[in-house]
C-alpha cells in the first residue's frame, strides 16, 4: 500500500504491558485520513498508551502500527514532521514563556502557522510573555494546543484536549477541531466527554480494558435494536416498577438503571408514554425530563463499559 493511500492510523492486534497487567490487548482500529476518530473509554483503559504507541514514544510488545503509512518507531523522522502531538497535562520547561516556547517549535517545522496569529486565535496574546509555570491550567493547556498546530500537521493527536477548560476555552477547542477537520486535517482525540465525543467526531471507539468494544458513528453507536423503542424519565428514586411493569405491555421492559433514572424499553408508543405518565400521577409524581428515542452516547457508554468506578 502506497503511503498516499494508507489510512491515517492503522493498528493491528496491538498488545502493551506494563509488568503484570495488560494496558492495551490486542486492539485493532483504522482511521482514514481527514477525519475525526474519538477514543472513549474509563479511566486506565488504554487510550493514552494507544496514542502514545502511536506518536512513537512508546514502543508495543506485538502487533502492527502504521501512522500515515509509517512505523511511527522505525521511521519516527518521517513521520514527527507530519504529525501535531498534543499530550494529556502538557509540559515544559516551567520558566519559558508563552510565546518563546511558541516560536521555538514553530522553528522545528519547515512550514509552520504564523504563531502570533495562533496565539491571538487561542486568546494568549495577552499572556504571551508570561512563564509556562505562571500561566493558568487552562491557559497551559491552549499553549499546549498550540504547540500541536503550528508545524501545519496532517495528524494531530490530543489527548483529552478539553480537560479542565472553562466553558468558553472547550468551545475554542472544539471550534478549532471543526477547522481542522475541515482543512482536511484528521485528529485522533481522546476524551472522556460524550458531548466531545458526539459533537466532534465521524468515528466514535470505545475502548474498555486495552480493547475495542464500540466503534462506529454516534448515530450508529446509539440507535436502538430494530423493532425497539427506549422512553426515558427522571423522578423519585425507588418508584414501584412492578406496578408499573404490570400495567405495561408485554413487550416492554421497566428498569431503573441509575437511581431516580426510568427505562422502559421495547414496543413504547404513545399508549405506553400515557400509562408511564398515569403511573407516576397514581404516585404522585412528575415524570421529569420524559424522553422516547434514541440512547445517548453515555447510556451506550455505560452499558459497554460497566457502572463501577475504576480501582
Ligand atoms: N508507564 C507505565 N507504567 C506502568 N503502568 C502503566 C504505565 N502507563 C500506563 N500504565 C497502565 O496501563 C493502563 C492503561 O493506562 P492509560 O493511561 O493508557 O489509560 P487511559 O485510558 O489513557 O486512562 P485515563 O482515562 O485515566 O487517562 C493503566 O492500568 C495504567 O495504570
Amino acid at each position: 500500500m502506497s503511503n498516499a493511500d494508507s489510512p491515517a492510523v492503522e493498528l493491528r492486534g496491538l498488545t502493551k504491558r506494563f509488568g503484570a497487567s495488560i494496558a492495551v490487548d490486542g486492539l485493532d482500529l483504522r482511521m482514514e485520513r481527514g477525519s475525526v476518530l474519538a477514543l472513549l473509554g474509563p479511566n486506565g483503559a488504554g487510550k493514552t498508551t494507544t496514542t502514545e504507541i502511536c506518536e512513537g514514544f512508546q514502543k508495543p510488545d506485538s502487533g502492527a502500527v502504521r501512522v500515515l503509512g509509517l512505523d511511527p518507531i522505525g521511521q519516527s523522522e518521517l513521520l514527527r514532521p507530519r504529525i501535531g502531538v498534543m499530550p494529556q497535562g502538557g509540559g515544559a520547561y516551567p520558566g519559558v514563556r508563552a510565546d518563546e516556547m511558541l516560536h521555538l517549535v514553530a522553528t522545528c517545522a519547515a512550514h509552520p502557522l504564523d504563531p502570533e496569529w495562533l496565539l491571538d486565535v487561542l486568546g494568549l496574546t495577552g499572556s504571551r510573555r508570561t512563564p509556562y509555570k505562571r500561566l493558568s491550567g487552562g491557559q497551559q493547556q491552549r499553549l499546549s494546543l498550540a504547540c500541536a498546530l503550528v508545524g501545519r500537521p496532517e495528524l494531530v493527536f490530543l489527548d483529552e484536549p478539553t480537560a479542565g477548560l472553562d466553558p468558553q476555552a472547550r468551545r475554542l477547542v472544539w471550534e478549532l477541531v471543526t477547522a481542522l477537520r475541515r482543512d482536511g486535517v484528521g485528529v485522533l482525540l481522546t476524551t472522556h466527554l460524550m458531548d466531545e465525543a458526539e459533537a466532534l467526531a465521524d468515528r466514535v471507539v470505545i475502548v474498555d480494558r486495552g480493547r475495542a468494544v464500540a466503534d462506529g458513528t454516534a448515530a450508529e453507536l446509539t440507535a436502538a435494536p430494530e423493532g425497539t423503542q427506549e422512553l426515558r424519565f427522571r423522578s423519585q428514586r425507588g418508584l414501584p416498577l412492578e406496578l408499573l411493569r404490570a400495567a405495561l405491555p408485554e413487550r416492554c421492559e421497566a428498569t431503573e438503571p441509575r437511581p431516580g433514572e426510568y427505562l422502559v424499553r421495547g414496543a413504547v408508543d404513545p399508549q405506553v408514554v400515557s400509562t408511564v405518565t398515569a403511573f407516576c400521577a397514581q404516585h404522585g409524581v412528575f415524570a421529569e425530563d420524559l424522553r422516547v428515542g434514541q440512547r445517548s452516547l453515555e447510556d451506550v457508554f455505560l452499558e459497554l463499559t460497566g457502572r463501577e468506578l475504576r480501582s
